[in-house]
């Protein structure tokens, strides 16, 4: 989409396609499950039709009033979930660093022992009666987002003979079209299973790992209350957040 003979992008209102040189392949074989859902064929790029440019949205008015506050939104009343309490943050940026405006947030995550409620798993650790692990919100004027939930536990996966997904928050981004969409996950600092985890893995580019990772921010913890994690997502361009879990067909 660059113009020749220049950097600079036209703004055509067009959506982009993932750069994937910088993405991780979507066949990476120490990654099981990417090996019989990656696309077999060379992939077919087709120009951006009304149906991209033009819609359909999400609606705004689908937001309730708990739905970033997953310590809350699954609790009986007076009850909250288990768990270190963290408030998770960040900016939704586009690749030229301005914040992103009224895209749909949505995140998922395994409850403080590391397991999600989903009627497919089956780990050890116990359920959460007052956790249900989903959560979305929209972000404000200038990209801005917050929310406030446990951190996850790691927990055990059928991959390896003993692989571990570290402590991990998935994360969609729903923007202005169907074509602008990004789904991702990301980790905590310091988290020593990080650099083990078979996904994390089929990325080969250092900066672009670390670029998952969110820091501490002891200045947006909460006294008696809750820690803070600082998280960026960056829609496009050359440091655009990985997509990741990746399979995904266009
Ligand atoms: O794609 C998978 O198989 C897979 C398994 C475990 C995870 O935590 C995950 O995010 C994806």
């Amino acid at each position: 989409m660059t113009e020749p003979g220049s950097n600079r992008t036209p703004e055509t209102g067009a959506f982009f396609q993932r750069d994937r040189q910088w993405h991780p392949p979507a066949f990476t074989p120490g990654y099981k499950s990417s090996v019989l859902r990656s696309p077999q064929k060379a992939l077919v790029a087709f120009d951006n039709t009304l149906s991209e440019l033009a819609g359909p949205v999400f609606g705004h008015a689908l937001v309730g009033e708990l739905d970033n506050d997953l310590i809350h939104n699954f609790a009986r009343p007076g009850e909250s979930a288990i768990g270190e309490r963290i408030i998770v943050h960040g900016r939704v940026l586009d690749e030229r660093g301005k914040g992103v405006s009224g895209m749909l947030l949505e995140f998922w995550q395994a409850n403080a022992g590391g397991r999600y409620r989903h009627k497919k798993d089956g780990y050890l650790a116990p359920l959460d009666p007052n956790f249900g692990g989903c959560g979305r919100t929209i972000t404000g004027e200038d990209g801005g987002y917050a929310f406030r939930t446990v951190r996850p536990g790691p927990y055990p996966w059928p991959n390896g003979p003993n692989d571990w997904r570290p402590a991990h928050i998935h994360f969609s981004v729903f923007g202005h079209g169907f074509a602008q969409r990004l789904i991702t996950q990301m980790y905590f600092e310091g988290d020593p299973l990080i650099w083990r985890c078979p996904i994390v893995g089929g990325i080969s580019n250092k900066a672009a790992i670390e670029a998952l990772i969110a820091a501490l921010d002891m200045q947006s913890a909460i006294p008696m209350d809750a820690l803070a994690y600082k998280f960026d997502i960056v829609l496009r361009g050359r440091r655009s957040t990985l997509f990741e879990n990746r399979p995904e067909r266009n």
